[in-house]
């Protein structure tokens, strides 16, 4: 057993980071070990800790988001089951597969959520609870200090854009550093000490999603983690996947675009495990293509020559990103609501369109070509609004997860001659809609990064 004690009572508040994305090529054939490239976007989850005075044992989660709270009490939740020696995991384990006896042992706890709901908001309420327990009892022990949890994200829910691997992140960093097995992030960091950080967030990440959709690549929790863009590809589960940042990604001309037609990264992904399942010679083909494609789009994105305002470039990333919507859409994952998005931009024929994510609804991307004529684009523009879509303006490539610890930042206020304004919880709870979080804790301000925010980084080659 570890002599570890666990961080003392009312240590500070602090907050953890972690950003969404999107695929930009590749989703569904990286489930099957096939290569997909993925960028970091600006839109974040935000998660505040608070840890409780000795007298209360409990943990609880605020969500907002999704309308969740819940208290455990910590002296109740099953830690004999986890803490057996056959199941009893470290803080640097490697995990690729849920246990089934310790999600059992979960249940009668997870059961106890929100109980008087509707079945499809106990359905998101248990994925998050699921997954934030999991971790909890997995890293955790009897003698965690009571701890307040909350949670709100500037992502989109199941768009795909990955909002359950950035909160998943978040969880998993959280806990981590309320365990002192993280080191820093702190600037002068050398960048191998970093990765390992980034390494042990990710790992336990990756179980958070597999409780949330039950069978993840992983691409989208490691983007979440290390932030940036990278090329990604997990051929064999039991290891850790390969991962190759793209230092030099190109601020690619994208409009991303939400359908408001929402639906389920699990269903989308057994959606096509069951395709496989029932045509698996052209089923493979199809994947195969799609792996095609992704190396083909790394090799040209990578290119010295290829200049991302100049058409022609443009249109070879452009038409790749056209193949890549086809294939998706013979695997069945499209959307009317996503063809109707690439109806409309093929005629203004201003860009090239894909879905981004698990499909289903969601989100997709639009490559625009360059020197758009304004008037097409506002055309567009009030054609997506009149129909009901969502459109972001975003940045690609990103940080990674980050930390605010103590949860106090500079904001151009009064508090700052005294060292900076706390976040508290009431604070955070009330900031007004995703503009008001980003304006009270978002990791960027008005011009560049906010001080206080810490990130790991692992630099360019
Ligand atoms: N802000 C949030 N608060 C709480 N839970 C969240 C939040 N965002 C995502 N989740 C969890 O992640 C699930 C959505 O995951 P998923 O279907 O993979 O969609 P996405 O494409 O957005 O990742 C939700 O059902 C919920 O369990
Ligand atoms: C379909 C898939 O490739 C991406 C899913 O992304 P999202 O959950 O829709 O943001 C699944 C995965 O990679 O785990």
């Amino acid at each position: 057993m570890s002599l570890r004690r666990p961080s003392a009572p009312m240590a500070p508040a602090f907050m953890v980071s972690a950003p969404g994305k999107v695929i930009v090529f590749g989703e569904h054939s990286v489930v099957y070990g096939k290569a997909a490239i993925a960028a970091a976007i600006a839109l974040r989850s935000y998660l505040h800790v608070t840890t409780l005075s000795k007298s209360k044992h409990t943990v609880s989660l605020r969500f907002p988001d999704i309308d969740l709270t819940h208290t455990w009490d910590i002296d109740n939740l099953p830690w004999a089951a986890f803490h057996h020696p056959d199941k009893k995991k470290s803080y640097y384990s490697l995990v690729t597969e849920l246990d089934n006896d310790l999600l059992a042992a979960l249940q009668p706890h997870i059961d106890e959520v929100s109980p008087d709901r509707p079945e499809e908001i106990r359905k998101v309420h248990r994925s998050s609870a699921t997954a934030f327990l999991y971790l909890f009892l997995s890293l955790g022990s009897p003698r965690f200090p009571g701890c307040l949890y909350t949670l709100r994200s500037t992502i989109p829910i199941s768009a795909g854009l990955g909002s359950s691997a950035s909160i998943s992140v978040c969880l998993a960093a959280s806990l981590l550093l309320q365990l002192r097995t993280l080191s820093g992030p702190h600037p002068d960091q050398p960048s191998e000490e970093a990765r390992i950080q980034i390494e042990r967030i990710n790992r336990w990440a990756f179980v958070s999603e597999m409780c949330i959709h039950g069978n993840p690549s992983g691409v989208d929790n490691t983007v979440a983690c290390q932030g940036k863009a990278v090329v990604f590809q997990r051929t064999d589960y039991s290891k850790p996947p390969s991962v190759r940042p793209l230092w030099d990604f190109p601020e690619l001309p994208l409009l991303l675009v939400d359908t408001k037609q929402a639906k389920s990264t699990a269903h989308e992904v057994a959606k096509v495990g069951k395709l496989n399942k029932t045509h698996p010679k052209l089923v493979g083909t199809i994947l195969d293509a799609m792996h095609n494609v992704t190396e083909a789009a790394s090799e040209l994105i990578e290119d010295k020559s290829f200049d991302p305002k100049e058409e022609e470039s443009l249109r070879k990333v452009g038409e790749l990103m056209t193949i890549n919507h086809g294939l998706l859409n013979s695997l069945g994952v499209s959307h009317p609501r996503l063809e109707r998005v690439r109806e409309l931009v093929d005629h203004e024929g201003i860009g090239w369109t894909k879905l981004t994510g698990a499909g289903g609804g969601g989100c997709s991307i639009t490559l625009l070509k360059p020197d758009v004529p304004k008037e097409k684009l506002a055309t567009l523009e009030s054609r997506f609004e009149a129909e009901g879509y969502q459109k972001f303006g975003t940045t690609l490539g990103g940080d990674g997860v980050g930390v605010l610890w103590p949860a106090v930042l500079k904001n151009g206020l009064d508090e700052d001659d005294e060292g900076g304004m706390e976040i508290d919880v009431d604070l955070f709870l009330n900031a007004k809609g995703t503009e008001g979080v980003e304006q009270l804790v978002g990791v960027h301000g008005d011009g560049g990064e906010r001080e206080g925010w810490k990130f790991w980084r692992v630099e360019s080659e």
